[in-house]
């Protein structure tokens, strides 16, 4: 299969195994360790394409669960795909279903033929398996495809968390048979194995050794402890091929993101920036900041003294937390275009940091300004 989608090596780190590099896909190229701001029903909540371009997003995620219950991929595909849909021609990342209709649905049933669940929206009785993942996908036309997965929940008995992984390796064998343009889409399978070393390990070898062209580490940021993540990032990466990239799912904040990378991830994606960003939660560089608190009615300084966005150049604490509190649009769109800025400032920051051997240095830094070294 000719990858639409490839990884080129730029630079390994010598403190850690963190690394520069790219990905090359048919809507543009991502300069990665990258992260994606998550458009899950064809935007990023209120942003318009020219402000993610403004703050340079190179490539978004979106949701087959959400667009297939609602517009419906068809409607989406008549409109000329996603990126016509929605209006943005840098790359699309697509997720497969399968999490989402674990974290939304209230009731489902797994089988080895897919999942059938109740429509969060309606209640209607849907089927999601890996061929309608795939079809589902390919009408969308995303440049990045996942394959059809199930995400443990945390904790799960071992013997769970094993039937499931290799389940989900079987679902990836047929996403892969049923991918109808591998020439210009890139499918990426999702490594699964919950906390366990020895099952990430099987779960690694059984899809590594199916070549496609990228891989994600599933399975995390699901409420385990950090610590825990961390571990399993330890072993779990040096498993993945170091010619693909390397995509954690669900991550994050912006200690994961950092510790994400040395630990050599390339893609995150995490809906936390423009989540928080809706109750007027903000990223600073000295921690985060609860624009409510009554505290920033009189403060006309900006969200972040030391931020360059929009937001920080145009508006004040004390305006901010105005608008949040009459529940004012624009000020959402205020905090979101902050915080999105905010983490994609920071893997710029640390791109720069693995360019320059000093990416540990830069953690260290960075921690101890966001108060994050007593965790
Ligand atoms: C917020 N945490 C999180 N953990 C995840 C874990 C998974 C996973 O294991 N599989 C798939 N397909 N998607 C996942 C997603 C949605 C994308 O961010 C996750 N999101």
């Amino acid at each position: 299969m000719t990858a639409a989608v490839t990884y080129e090596s730029i630079k390994t780190c010598k403190q850690s195994g963190a690394r520069l590099g790219r990905v090359h896909t048919p809507h543009g190229v991502i300069e990665t360790p990258a992260f994606m701001p998550v458009g899950t029903q064809a935007t990023v909540k209120t942003m318009s394409p020219e402000e993610l371009k403004t703050m340079d997003a190179q490539i978004i995620l979106s949701n087959t669960y959400h667009l297939f219950i609602r517009p419906g991929h068809e409607i989406v595909k008549d409109a000329g795909g996603l990126h016509k849909f929605m209006n943005w021609d840098r790359p699309i990342l697509t997720d497969s279903g399968g999490f989402q209709v674990f974290s939304l649905s209230n009731m489902r049933k797994i089988t080895e033929e897919g999942v059938t669940f109740k429509s969060h929206l309606n209640g209607d009785k849907l089927f999601l398996s890996p061929e309608k993942a795939m079809e589902i996908q390919n009408a969308l036309g995303s440049d990045i495809m996942m394959a059809f997965d199930e995400c443990p929940p945390f904790p799960a008995e071992y013997e769970y968390v094993k039937k499931s992984l290799e389940r989900t390796t079987r679902w990836a064998e047929r996403c892969l048979q049923s991918h109808a343009r591998p020439q210009d889409q890139g499918l990426f399978a999702i490594i699964q194995g919950g906390m366990h070393e020895d099952l990430r390990k099987l779960s690694a070898e059984q899809l590594t050794s199916m070549d496609f062209p990228g891989y994600a580490i599933g399975g995390l940021s699901v409420g385990e402890p950090k610590h825990l993540m961390y571990e399993v990032l330890d072993y779990t990466t040096p498993l993945m091929p170091a010619n693909k990239p390397r995509y954690l799912m669900g991550v994050g904040s912006p200690d994961a993101l950092i510790e994400g990378a040395i630990r050599g991830i390339d893609m995150f994606d995490c809906v936390l920036p423009t989540r928080i960003a809706r109750n007027g939660t903000c990223m600073t560089s000295s921690g985060r900041l609860v624009i409510r608190n009554a505290k920033y009615a009189t403060d006309f300084g900006p969200l972040d003294a030391k931020c360059s966005c929009y937001t920080c150049t145009n508006y004040s604490r004390a305006y901010i937390r105005h608008l949040i509190k009459a529940d004012e649009t624009f000020g959402i769109r205020l905090t979101t275009i902050h915080n999105l800025h905010f983490l994609l400032q920071l893997m710029r920051e640390v791109r720069e940091a693995i360019k320059e051997d000093r990416l540990l240095d830069f953690r260290d830094t960075f921690f101890a300004a966001y108060g994050l070294n007593d965790n």
